[in-house]
């Protein structure tokens, strides 16, 4: 059974690799969408996977190092695609969460990112 659990920060982000002019090497910001999927056994006695709150406490400190920061200033985002962010909180979860199977990032309604290790 696969739970999944979102979370939602704000942060600012330019992309140094793009051309110049590109609208990206300006600084702006987005409000991120993070979705966070978990494919384990059904805990008979409990009747779920994971409980929630446990997901959130352990996502927590990953979300507090973004959250209304710029992106380029934390080491190991100086370039900080979707592609690049998903995969950063990939390598933070994993190891904490071994049941993670799955992150969707979205930076915009219509732009995201599916990562699954
Ligand atoms: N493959 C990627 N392409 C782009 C990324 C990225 O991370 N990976 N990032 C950006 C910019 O961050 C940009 O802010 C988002 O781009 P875009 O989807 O074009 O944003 P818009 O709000 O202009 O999109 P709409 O089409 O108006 O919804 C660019 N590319
Ligand atoms: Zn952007």
């Amino acid at each position: 059974m696969i739970i999944s659990k979102q979370f939602i920060f704000d942060a600012a982000h330019f992309l140094p690799n793009v051309p110049d002019g590109h609208k990206c090497k300006n600084i702006h910001g987005h409000t991120y969408h993070l979705t966070v999927l978990i494919d384990g056994p059904l805990q008979e006695n409990l009747g779920w996977v994971i409980d929630y709150g446990d997901l959130k406490k352990a996502i927590a400190p990953v979300i507090e190092q973004v959250d209304h920061q710029l992106l380029n200033n934390i080491p190991g985002l100086e370039n900080p695609t979707s592609e690049m962010l998903v995969v950063w909180i990939w390598q933070q979860i994993k190891p904490v969460l071994p049941l993670l199977k799955r992150l969707e990032l979205y930076e915009t309604p219509t732009s995201g990112v599916i990562y699954e290790g």
